[in-house]
């Protein structure tokens, strides 16, 4: 199994197809002195021969939406460069590819929605119940285990698409920081990345990148590349400075970067979940995220409930009619300024 991985790099196909393989943890260390653990399918993590305390602890994770195909062929490429020693971290780094059967289907999820799924969702209310909640506990757990040993340098980046078209093309969540300060080197790398957008979240959630910068106190984002699209029908040229940057983060000791002055802030304004069967949105199905309304425009009705836009210039992001009840359905944001 190592000689063919290392001579191939072919982890995710394996996982996918073969995901049997993975079932017990693996470990081995390859020719360039780089260990290399395998505790899953879909979950394998790179350590640097030695470490030390500026070493960054960086979580890469993509597919917890299955059908969010390009994140997924850039973790993917990553991987199978560095198995195949064309390239080498310079620092700690845990790929998660998320929800495997989900990319079979090229489907968001089988049962349920992963990303709503982590800060222990997973066992609540019906408990473990599905493959969807098994695997966010598993991730949550490779997680913990891949920081156990991390000093204050731990990021992580859950990479995804979006539904529909957006304005603003590339954009980044920034969870809920509860007081905490916003980084501006993050948003400096995030810019150098093509991720000019940044919508702060004002909540917790039970997203991913929440779990990782809540739980684990890493620099944690949940980012968007682009606009969801089948595997292989993905333009690579429009992620170019995404996979330059991120490339660069992983094999060099320092990131000089600009200050990113170019950066577009937002903060959410509105988080408005579906609390009936009824929810519709009254804006048409294809209009772009990030398209703003005149304070007083209704955004969406269900039995109950009128939604507003409170500012003008009130934008949507994230529109989805179709959650389940309780789930959320529509943000809105607003722009604002970062804190200093
Ligand atoms: O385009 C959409 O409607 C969804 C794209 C997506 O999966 N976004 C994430 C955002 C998570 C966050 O708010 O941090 C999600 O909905 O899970
Ligand atoms: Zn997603």
């Amino acid at each position: 199994m190592k000689a063919e991985l290392c001579h191939k790099g072919d982890f995710l196909s394996t996982s996918r197809h073969s995901p049997h393989l993975f079932e017990s943890a693996t470990e081995f260390t390859l020719q360039n002195g780089i260990r290399v653990a395998i505790t899953g399918p879909g979950i394998i993590s790179f350590t640097p021969a030695r470490w030390e305390d500026d070493t960054k602890h960086i979580v890469l994770s993509c597919g917890i939406h299955g059908n969010e195909t390009a994140p997924i062929e850039l973790c993917d490429e990553w991987v199978k460069n560095i198995l195949t020693e064309q390239v080498e971290p310079v620092h700690r780094v845990l790929f998660l590819f998320g929800n495997l059967p989900s990319m079979d289907i090229a489907k968001r999820f089988v049962e349920e929605n992963m990303n709503r799924l982590f800060c222990g969702a997973h066992s609540e209310g019906p408990g473990l119940v599905n493959a969807e909640r098994r695997r966010a506990k598993q991730l949550e757990e490779a997680v913990s285990e891949f920081f156990k040993p991390a000093g204050a340098l731990r990021y992580h980046y859950d990479l995804h698409t979006a539904i529909r078209e957006s304005k603003n093309e590339k954009f980044a969540v920034y969870p809920y920081l509860h007081g905490k300060a916003h980084d501006k080197e993050q948003i400096a790398f995030l810019s150098a990345c093509g991720v000019k957008t940044i919508l702060l979240s004002q909540s917790p959630t039970t997203t991913f990148s929440y779990y990782s910068s809540v739980t684990h106190q890493a620099h944690a984002f949940t980012v968007e590349l682009g606009k969801v699209q089948p595997f292989g029908h993905n333009d690579m040229s429009r992620f170019a400075a995404a996979r330059a940057t991120i490339s660069a983060l992983l094999t060099q000791p320092q990131l000089a970067l600009p200050c990113a002055q170019d950066a577009e802030i937002f903060t959410v304004n509105q988080v408005i979940n579906k609390q009936a069967d009824d929810f519709s949105l009254h804006f048409a199905d294809d209009t772009p995220n990030f398209t703003g309304f005149t304070k007083g425009t209704l955004l969406a009705e269900e039995t109950g409930a009128r939604y507003v836009a409170e500012y003008d210039g009130e934008a949507i992001v994230f529109p989805n009619a179709n959650v389940a009840v309780g789930q959320r359905a529509l943000l809105t944001v607003i722009p604002t300024e970062l804190d200093d």
